[in-house]
């Protein structure tokens, strides 16, 4: 990382009376990167954002946010948006006046037709907030992400209650925000999208970092996984292949490719259906379910 980090948390420490929340924690996340903070329920995700953010005191160690301390709220606060699981709009405003309000507070320079727009409620204007729909209210929430194009973004399990059609057109935002440069920070509990996304991920685990670095390096520790049922009539299974508990076969492997060919080929020749047949490289999925208490 050459520039000065977005985000720079050096031996953070979050305590909750006795008991040690964040323990000795420290990142940075460069200018324009997506990362991903992600772990186990209570792992220290919300504690350690709620910090960045400048909700939170740390009970030691340092914090700095685009240059400054998040505590200094009228540096900070307008360049940053943040997407919290619960936004907490006045339910009588409506959604119109509620976007305003988000220009209000932030001082960021936008239109609120454009964010209307951008977030898919240009048709729920005048609509008030207790009338929106889950998902609805969910959009809005993410117009605070979205309003003024902030360079520091963060998302809180953004698409939680989201249809198919609302994430793709979340996502697509995002990627509008990082291509004009904004770094963003995820929390989310849907680990494919992070996967698919972020440049970096941090993952958490009892307070501390159970691992950190890119998709790829989580994920090479741990093997690939060929899974597949053979019909039962076969006389004998293939190299490698061990049988699961619910009578299905997997070869793990760090080679998948060549494993697999390996595998095809040997149903060719013993002329074997693989039923149900996946390959697929270790998933972040497969990283969590490793973590060891
Ligand atoms: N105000 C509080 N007082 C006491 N303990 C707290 C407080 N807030 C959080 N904790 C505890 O600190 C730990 C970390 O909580 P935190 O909310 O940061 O975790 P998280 O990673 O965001 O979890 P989740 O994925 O379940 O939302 C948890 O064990 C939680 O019970």
């Amino acid at each position: 990382m050459t520039s000065t980090p977005v985000i720079d948390v050096d031996r953070l420490n979050v305590r909750y009376g006795d008991f040690h929340a964040v323990k000795d924690l420290s990142f940075q996340v460069g200018r324009g990167e997506f990362y991903a903070l992600l772990g186990t329920n209570g792992a220290g995700k919300t504690s350690t954002l709620e910090t960045v953010e400048g909700h939170r005191t740390p009970t030691s160690g340092t914090v700095r946010v685009l240059g400054q301390s998040p505590s200094d709220r009228a540096a900070v606060r307008p360049r940053m948006g943040i997407m919290l699981q619960e936004s907490g709009f006045s339910p009588d405003l409506t959604v119109k006046e509620s976007v305003r309000l988000i220009g209000e507070l932030t001082r960021r320079a936008d239109r609120v037709e454009r964010v209307l727009g951008v977030v898919d409620l240009t048709r729920k204007a005048n609509t008030k907030v207790s009338q929106l729909s889950g998902g609805e209210k969910r959009r809005l929430d993410f117009a605070t992400a979205v309003y003024g194009a902030p360079e520091l973004v963060f998302l809180d399990e953004p698409t939680t209650g989201l249809d198919i059609q609302s994430r793709d057109a979340l996502w697509d935002a995002v990627d509008r925000l990082r291509e004009g440069g904004s770094t963003i920070v995820l929390t989310t509990h849907y680990l494919e999208e992070a996967q698919q996304r972020a440049d970096r991920i941090g993952l958490m685990h009892r307070g501390s970092f159970h691992r950190e670095g890119t998709v790829a390096e989580l994920t090479r520790t741990l093997p690939a996984v060929i899974r597949f049922a053979l019909p039962p009539s076969t006389p004998e299974a293939p190299p490698k292949a061990r049988r699961a508990g619910d009578g299905t076969f997997h070869v793990e492997t760090f080679a998948l490719q060549e494993d697999l060919f390996t595998l095809l080929r040997w149903a060719r020749d013993h002329a074997v259906e693989l039923r149900d047949l996946q390959a697929g490289p270790t998933r972040l999925d497969d990283v969590f379910r490793a973590i060891d208490d």
